[in-house]
């Protein structure tokens, strides 16, 4: 059934060319939704948001209404329960006509008490009101708010990413980055690359059509205009994973020999228990996260498995294997050693690490040094050694301070006065690196450049650039596409 199914292709084909298309005034589905808004549990309010043909029904039924409420205005009203007749609770009450509400369809707002027995009465009450001939009105499907907004063209797929992110978003860089994302930020960018490649393709189509009547040497005009779009969209890709390393956090390993004391420096960074701390080497395990929240920035610390080549310990051994792919995935390394033990100089810890990655040599147990501190710093280059005490608490501000300087200086700092936005999601690049490829393939092919391609082989590339682009912002429709972005909603949103 179409309104299930969403949209198929063919119900678009030809049809909606534009994010905004102004001729889409009524929604195409018929079914009216409704679902609690707002988190479970109890609070002061609850918001029960309705959307579809019979949102303003619902208001007129369940609060004894002879006209719908003025739009955008919030009224008190009382809810009554349509089969027992008495009042669910008092509610405020807002009517938003389409198509200037979140769904583009009509939408009704109940803000009622945010108890578990008011907002059940109200979900029921709601499913009992009698909607229009061969209508229906039913509880939303995950997702389905925001996707009746894309259908409806007030929303493209990166604005519907990034008001996901925005919701998900603990920390304020991630916050900041989903509300730029959510207000077309991203849209704006590939919108406009989707226009100029759209006119190359339409004046390679003409070429390929009214051949005699236009003139070939102008096609060389759009052989730079694509050649500019690929080195913008190459520029783009090139942003050092920063908008992703904001949304997903900052990955941070902390990896070393046994019992230098590693578990310990996570649960400062923690300031919980979150691992277990004995001193008996190979306690830790299995990789133990916890998230942090530095100067604004998400980061998800991991704790791993003492490093040690003798052990007949098997699992031992996993949990090694696991502590250096962890190390390998991370953005940041801290080798924890010993400052006790002079053999720990730290390079051992760091050999086999990737060159991208910070790393900065912990010297734990400085308690136990004194003033001898220094012996591990002679044998390392490049790579900072910072004296630190779990036992004390000394060096572990200081740490926390410099880590911070760390990630700001590399992802946020680096952003600055930057205009072109951050890529957020592996499923823009892997759109846009489509669209470089078949853009390379249809400037090296054209025969205007010297290449072998017949114009009409040449353009079906440009075809394949533009439709990718606008895989990105969902102007061309692919099930699978919607269905990931989608998923990543819950139910009422
Ligand atoms: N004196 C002193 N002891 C410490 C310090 N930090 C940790 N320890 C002790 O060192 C021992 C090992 O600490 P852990 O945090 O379990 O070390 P680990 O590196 O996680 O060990 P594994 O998980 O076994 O690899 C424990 O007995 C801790 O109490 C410190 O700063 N000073
Ligand atoms: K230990
Ligand atoms: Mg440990």
């Amino acid at each position: 059934m179409r309104m299930y199914g969403f949209c198929s292709g063919a119900l678009w084909k030809g049809g909606k060319t534009k994010i905004r298309p102004s001729h889409v005034t009524m929604s195409m589905y018929s079914d009216t939704i409704y679902a609690l808004s707002t988190g479970v549990g109890r609070a002061g309010v609850a918001v029960v948001r309705v959307s579809g043909a019979d949102a303003g029904t619902c208001l007129l039924q369940l609060c004894s209404l002879e006209k719908l409420p003025a739009a955008r205005k919030a009224t008190l009203r009382k809810v009554i329960h349509p089969k027992a007749k008495e009042v669910v609770d008092e509610a405020l009450v807002l009517y938003f006509p389409q198509p200037r509400s979140f769904t583009g369809e009509d939408v009704a707002e109940l803000h009622v008490h945010g108890s578990y027995a008011v907002i059940k009465s109200t979900l029921e009450a709601l499913s009992l009101v009698d909607p229009e001939q061969g209508r229906r009105i039913r509880p939303a499907e995950r997702g389905e708010f925001t996707r009746r907004a894309f259908e409806n063209g007030r929303m493209d797929l990166t604005e519907v990413e990034g008001l996901a992110d925005l919701i998900a978003s603990e920390t304020t860089e991630q916050r900041k980055q989903a509300l730029k994302q959510m207000s077309g930020h991203l849209r704006q960018y590939y919108e406009s690359w989707r226009e100029q490649l759209k006119s190359c393709l339409a004046f390679a189509e003409a070429v390929i059509d009214f051949g005699e009547d236009v003139d070939e040497s102008a096609l060389l005009e759009i052989l730079p205009k694509a050649t500019e779009v690929v080195e913008e969209m190459k520029t783009h890709l090139k942003d050092g994973r920063r908008g992703e390393i904001v949304r997903s956090g900052v990955k941070l390993a902390i990896i070393g020999p046994p019992n230098a004391g590693k578990s310990s420096l996570l649960n400062e960074l923690a300031r919980r228990p979150a691992a277990i701390v004995s001193p008996i080497a190979g306690t830790t395990r299995d990789v133990v996260q916890v998230n942090l929240d530095l100067g604004g920035m998400s980061v998800v610390v991991s704790d791993t498995a003492g490093i040690r080549t003798q052990t007949d310990d098997v699992i031992e051994q996993e949990g090694i294997r696991r502590a250096w792919a962890t190390a390998e995935e991370a953005d940041i390394v801290l080798c924890v050693v010993d400052a006790s033990e002079q053999s720990n100089d730290g390079n051992q810890w760091i050999a086999n690490d990737t060159v991208n990655t910070r790393k900065i040599i912990v010297a734990n147990k400085a308690d136990l040094v004194g003033e001898q501190k220094g012996l591990i710093s002679r044998s390392l280059q490049d790579v900072p050694v910072r004296y630190i005490s779990c036992k004390t608490g000394d060096g572990i501000q200081p740490l926390l301070d410099e880590l911070e300087k760390i990630i700001k200086d590399a992802i946020v700092g680096d952003t600055k006065g930057k205009e072109m936005p951050l890529i957020t999601r592996q499923r823009h690049r892997q759109h846009v690196q489509a669209c470089i490829t078949a853009l390379e393939t249809f400037l090296e092919g054209c025969e205007a450049n010297g290449g072998t391609l017949p114009l009409d082989i040449a353009t079906e590339e440009l075809r394949i650039a533009t439709k990718e682009i606008g895989l990105v912002t969902g102007i061309v429709h692919v099930e699978e596409v919607l269905d990931v972005v989608f998923s990543e909603f819950c139910i009422g949103k």
